[in-house]
């Protein structure tokens, strides 16, 4: 039998874990606080960042939401950033990804105050992340790891295939899985768009994390028989629904299914993670700012 991982069920115990945190930190006059700053009109920029808005609400964390038009110049959300930086009671910075073409993405990485970096971009906490002693680990990347080890799925000496190699999730979940340690010690192989034979190394993994933003690129026949699947892929593909769309995945779930030991639904799957190692990097962000220590999950 096929697990399919409810991402849902492990966010919301990671979630509790974080909340209890937060009761902490209330408890001794810090209040964590997460400002996010949308500059884009794309829809689903807006749907992710109200979602971000209301596990914080959920959780007791005090929420500051910015918006920028998108044809503002770069130096508007410079000075916002700067402010943000400033502000003692915001912990953690979240500027939303991606920033219009004519704003400088690594400028705006490299504005955030490295303590406040709560995303994990910020080539300070890059650096610490590769030197094996990360601050703030990425969110979706943590949140793997987080999956992995709830399912059982143990990663020491197991062959690890990454496909992408985006600064987000591709490069931070390599540099997770090599780590010494749990949820560490993994063969890792990055895959990309200029791969050669994709199949044949997605067939040799035990595990395979499926991140390069392609539509059910990975199918069943590119797998063998008992792999663990991660499917971290949100695409919105033209449907007959509600919405106008449909959300599916990097892997084709049926056909992978068929062959995986376990494997991530879209949605229900990485997207829940997402945000609960949000929450608990802001409420990280409060502990290491105020002095107050916290027991994290
Ligand atoms: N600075 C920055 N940090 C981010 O963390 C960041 C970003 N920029 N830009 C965009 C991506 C995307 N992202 C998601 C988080 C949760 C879900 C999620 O929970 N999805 C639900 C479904 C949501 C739906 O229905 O659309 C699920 O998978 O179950 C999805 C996407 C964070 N991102």
């Amino acid at each position: 039998m096929t697990t399919i991982i409810d991402g849902n069920e492990i966010g919301d115990q990671i979630t509790a874990g974080v909340a209890a945190c937060t009761d902490t930190l209330v408890g001794e006059a810090v209040t964590p606080g997460l400002a996010t700053v949308l500059m884009s009109d794309d829809g689903a920029s807006e749907t992710y960042v109200s979602m971000k808005q209301q596990a914080c609400e959920e959780i007791g964390i005090e929420g500051f939401h910015y918006e920028i038009s998108a044809d503002e110049p770069a130096e508007t959300l410079f000075s916002t950033i700067d402010e943000l930086n400033a502000d003692p009671a915001v912990h953690g910075i979240l500027v939303q990804m991606p920033v219009p073409d004519h704003v400088p993405k690594r400028d705006v990485l490299e504005r955030i105050d490295p303590m406040k970096d709560v995303d994990g971009f910020h080539p300070e906490n890059v650096g610490r992340l590769v030197a094996g002693n990360a601050r703030y680990k990425p969110c979706t990347p943590h949140g793997i790891q987080k999956i992995l080890a709830e399912t059982g799925v143990e990663t020491e000496g197991k062959d690890a295939v990454v496909v992408g190699r985006s600064d987000i999730v591709g490069k931070p979940m390599a540099n997770l899985l090599i780590q010494y340690g749990p949820g560490g010690n993994a063969t890792t192989t990055v895959c990309h768009s200029r791969t050669d034979d994709l199949a044949e190394k997605t067939r040799n993994a035990d595990i395979v994390i499926a991140a390069a933003g392609v539509p059910e690129m990975i199918d069943g026949s590119m797998l063998s028989a008992g792999t663990t699947v991660i499917d971290v892929g949100i695409n919105r593909v033209d449907a007959d629904t509600e919405k106008g769309y449909e959300l599916v995945g990097d892997v084709d779930f049926e056909s992978a299914k068929a062959k995986a030991d376990a494997i991530t639904p879209v949605p229900g799957g990485v997207g829940p993670l997402t945000i609960a190692m949000l929450m608990y990097n802001t409420v990280k962000a409060a502990s290491l700012q105020s002095g107050v220590d916290i027991s994290l999950p």
